[in-house]
């Protein structure tokens, strides 16, 4: 295998937050999370409006104290210090760049402001350039660029600073989907090949799923679950993340409630007996790329929804009004702990 900075052992950014909270007057944002990122994650913070993903984010970064706790990096204690000493990097929504500075000024920037001379600084804005694949556009202005470019630009500018960690909010909600992806992309290798974490907040459960090795979801200020993105997504731990991460239905069984993943269950036509079933009504159909998600209203009160191929809707094909019963195997439900709400 050859040697990468991770193999050589020079992985960097390893975070830990001890029992952090955040107050703003009696309103807690975060409360008492502890999480460990080891070094070179890639670590996204996922949870809906409002669950406190900025804030720790901002904690981190240093541009918000937190109200108690401990926050380390690679083994330092960085709770107290100003945001350029705690050796991260933070790459925000609108890239704020200069407008009137050219591309390999902007990303230069913080050298200057450290008082580096100019030709070490342009040299080394070139060597950060040439990383994100825009050494041709160093003499641009940087509305001479697409947004994809501009992206790249606060990448390289945030990159200069050599940090252990680089934290990105909602890095990629300005671009079009053809270029989230790509992008997206792009992040996932600058990662892997500098060894160090990024810590990425975002709304979309594809951007986690597609790009975290390590996935934490937050509700109301806590951290509900984390893990793997395949352990978030196949094993969610409440019917909260069930429901977050989507494609699951939860049901009530009465002494517990399950989650069972909507490509998993079985949808046949007309009302059917059975264990491990529902009677219920279609409520509507949507195609969803990899087949027919079909919703439903299940007569005990509940919605639930199945992913049906597309050959076997096309062979018999559901429409709304009618009846149908959805059945799983007892070894596809997961047992979600607190029940169904
Ligand atoms: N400066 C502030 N003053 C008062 N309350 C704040 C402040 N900043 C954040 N909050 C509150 O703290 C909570 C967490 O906010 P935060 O921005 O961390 O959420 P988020 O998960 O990042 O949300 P979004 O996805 O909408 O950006 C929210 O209830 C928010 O209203």
């Amino acid at each position: 295998m050859p040697e990468t900075a991770a193999t050589a052992g020079k992985a960097k950014g390893l975070i830990e937050f001890v029992a952090v909270s955040k107050s703003y007057g009696h309103a807690i944002a975060v409360d008492a999370i502890n999480l460990k990122i080891p070094a070179a994650t890639y670590c996204c913070l996922l949870g809906p409006s409002g669950c406190g993903k900025t804030t720790s984010l901002r904690m981190l970064a240093g541009h918000e104290i937190a109200t108690s706790g401990d926050i380390l990096l690679d083994n330092v204690n960085v709770t107290g210090l100003p945001p350029a000493k705690r050796g991260t990097a933070m790459m925000f929504q609108n890239y704020a760049l200069f407008p009137h500075l050219s591309v390999a000024e902007n990303v230069a920037f913080s050298l200057k402001m450290k008082g580096v001379a100019k030709a070490e600084r342009l040299e080394k804005a070139r060597r950060m350039l040439k990383l994100v694949e825009l050494e041709p556009y160093a003499d641009r202005l940087p509305a001479q660029l697409s947004g994809g470019q501009q992206q790249r630009v606060a990448l390289a500018r945030a990159l200069i600073t050599e940090p252990h960690a680089l934290l990105l909010d909602e890095p990629l909600s300005a671009l079009d989907p053809f270029l989230r992806l790509r992008v997206r992309g792009e992040l996932k290798r600058l990662q892997k090949s500098l060894a160090i974490s990024f810590v990425h907040v975002t709304h979309s459960q594809d951007e986690a799923l597609a790009l975290a090795d390590l996935v934490v979801l937050m509700n109301a200020g806590r951290i509900e679950q984390q893990g793997t993105a395949a352990d978030v997504f196949s094993r969610p731990r409440t019917a909260f993340v069930a429901r977050f991460v989507g494609s699951h239905n939860v049901i009530d069984l009465g002494d517990r409630a399950v989650a069972v993943r909507t490509d998993r269950v079985s949808l046949v036509h007309g009302d059917t007996d059975g264990a491990s079933s529902r009677q219920a009504t279609v409520t509507g159909i949507e195609f969803a790329g990899n087949g027919f998600s079909v919703q439903l209203a299940d007569d005990r009160g509940g919605e639930m929804s199945a992913l049906v191929p597309e050959p076997a809707f096309h062979a018999q094909p559901y429409q709304e009004g009618e009846r149908a019963t959805i059945s799983w195997a007892p070894s596809d439900a997961h047992v979600l702990e607190g029940g169904a709400n």
